[in-house]
């Protein structure tokens, strides 16, 4: 199978992880465009969504699916989201598609994080993919400098502007070993909006895609 096919494939198995009636929290990148496709056939047994996105609220609305302001709801049983790494533990490194922050956002709102991703997601240690971190732009050159003191390697996404109009430094060369302890740490250095490490909104399943079908971790 295609890494496309596999994509298909934990989009379809992750409606089986919806709540009938209840508005479900929903992620952003292509594995969550093929769950929202999905998610369009059953449209009229959901309340609606919460969107993660500029991106996925487009795709939503465009497939006739409500978008609800994340302040009034009060309940979300679910968030089904991609990842751009995820290991053993149900961490994940997010925000290659630079929604990072209003992902964590409407992860923390949710009771149950499913992340649904191909096999190539699933790592031992974190941090083979670059860090993605949301930045204040005024902030940008000494969070930089807080990463090179600690081994890293920064840089600037080129041309991107977040949802919520700040910068993305994408951060090579981190050996995460202790998930937890680098996004408490990273997240409180000033002008940092938050870090792509998901570790205290960790996932509680992953659909993981693999050329056997569809393989559930649940912690
Ligand atoms: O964190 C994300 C966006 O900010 C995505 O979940 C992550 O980049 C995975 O994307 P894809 O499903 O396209 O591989």
């Amino acid at each position: 199978m295609t890494q496309d096919e596999l994509k298909a494939l934990v989009g379809r198995a992750a409606i089986d992880h919806v709540v009938p009636g209840s508005v479900v929290g929903v992620g952003t990148g292509s594995t969550v465009n093929c769950f929202i496709d999905e998610l369009a056939k059953i449209k009229d047994r959901i309340a609606g969504a919460v969107s993660s996105s500029l991106k996925s609220t487009e795709r939503l609305q465009a497939l006739g699916i409500p978008v609800l302001d994340s302040n009034s709801v009060e309940r979300l049983p679910v968030y089904i989201d991609g990842a751009d790494e995820i290991d053993r533990a149900g961490c994940m490194i997010k925000g290659g598609g630079a929604a990072l922050t209003r992902e964590k956002i409407v992860a923390d709102i949710a009771e149950r994080f499913v992340c649904i991703a191909d096999a190539s997601k699933l790592v031992d240690t974190l941090g083979r993919f670059p860090l993605p971190v949301e930045v204040i732009p005024m902030a940008s050159s000494q969070i930089a400098r807080k990463f090179e003191a600690m081994g890293g390697n920064p840089s600037l996404r080129n041309g991107v502007i977040t949802d919520n109009g700040n910068l993305i430094l994408d951060v090579h060369g981190l050996a995460i070993t202790d998930p937890a302890a680098l996004e408490a740490e990273i997240n409180q250095w000033p002008g940092v909006v938050t870090c792509g490490i998901f570790a205290r909104n960790k996932a509680a399943v992953c659909l993981l895609g693999t050329a056997d079908g569809v393989r559930t971790l649940a912690w």
